[in-house]
């Protein structure tokens, strides 16, 4: 059974096709690269299995049900999250309400308890407060818990967005351009960060990356995309020596 199936997904800005036939198939526990030069439409692709863009064409079917039309905060109660190319933290808030917030999707306590403060809103919250803090432990996080999102270093804010997004409990992690602005000490962490992720927490990972140490480094299996379409799948290796690829990279570095 495959975790993320897409068929012949497309998308149509205008006169542009961002999204052309877009096909893949991701098994459970998978990770997998998602790479191609700028433009290709590597996070279009992401905003319409997310649910922020609806497909011009094509089926995406997730855990084997259609997810095609729901809202993105439907799609991420089906099991499905994200971060974002351009990091976007609730920027005034605390590291820590920053993840708990997460939580908010599976919270049980209902309005007026929470108003009140009264019922099961004392015991909940002090379990997503110590779960909140399980996550930013993992991501080294925890010293800067009251500190406020917007004042971390950008290495810091990317590995906050990636706790917040495990927060929300998902089967399929998607993450959009991970290493971008981090140092190659930063990026070599968070490559092991990932690994152990997908380990500890059972995820299925997809990725979105210019970084091909990274890319190359971690993900078993790789998408190329060029003006839309998926031109390449394979191994790293395989992905390493394919005409195609070096073709769509030309004056870019793939190693
Ligand atoms: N909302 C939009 N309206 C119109 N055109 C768009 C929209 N979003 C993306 N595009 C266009 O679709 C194409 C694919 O863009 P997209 O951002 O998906 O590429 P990308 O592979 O993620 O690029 P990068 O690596 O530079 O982030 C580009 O030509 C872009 O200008």
């Amino acid at each position: 059974m495959s975790m993320l199936k897409t068929d012949k997904l497309s998308k149509v800005f205008g006169g542009l096709r961002a999204v052309s036939n877009f096909t893949i198939d991701i098994q459970p526990g998978e990770l997998v690269g998602l790479i191609g030069p700028n433009g290709a439409g590597k996070t279009t692709a992401f905003n319409l299995l997310t649910g922020v863009y609806e497909p011009t064409d094509g089926t995406i079917e997730f855990d084997d049900k259609s997810v095609v039309g729901l809202k993105p905060y439907q799609i991420t109660q089906r099991g499905i999250a994200r971060t974002f190319q351009n990091i976007r933290l609730f920027a005034d808030l605390s590291v820590l309400d920053n993840v708990k917030i997460a939580y908010h999707f599976h919270v049980k306590y209902g309005l007026l308890e929470s108003v009140f403060r009264i019922g099961r809103y004392y015991p909940e919250e002090a379990e997503i407060t110590a779960k909140a803090v399980e996550f930013l432990k993992i991501f080294n996080l925890e010293d800067k818990k009251d500190e406020i999102a917007k004042n971390l270093p950008y290495g810091e804010q990317r590995r906050l967005e990636i706790a917040r997004a495990l927060a929300a409990q998902p089967k399929l992690l998607l993450l959009d351009e991970p290493a971008a602005g981090m140092n190659p000490q930063e990026t070599h962490e968070l490559m092991e960060m990932i690994r152990w992720i997908r380990q500890r927490f059972d995820l299925t990972i997809l990725l979105i990356e210019h970084d091909m140490s990274l890319v190359m480094g971690v993900c078993e299996r790789i998408y190329v995309l060029d003006y839309g379409q998926i031109i390449a799948s394979g191994t790293p290796a395989e992905i390493k020596s394919n005409p195609r690829v070096i073709e769509a990279y030309l004056g870019e570095e793939v190693n």
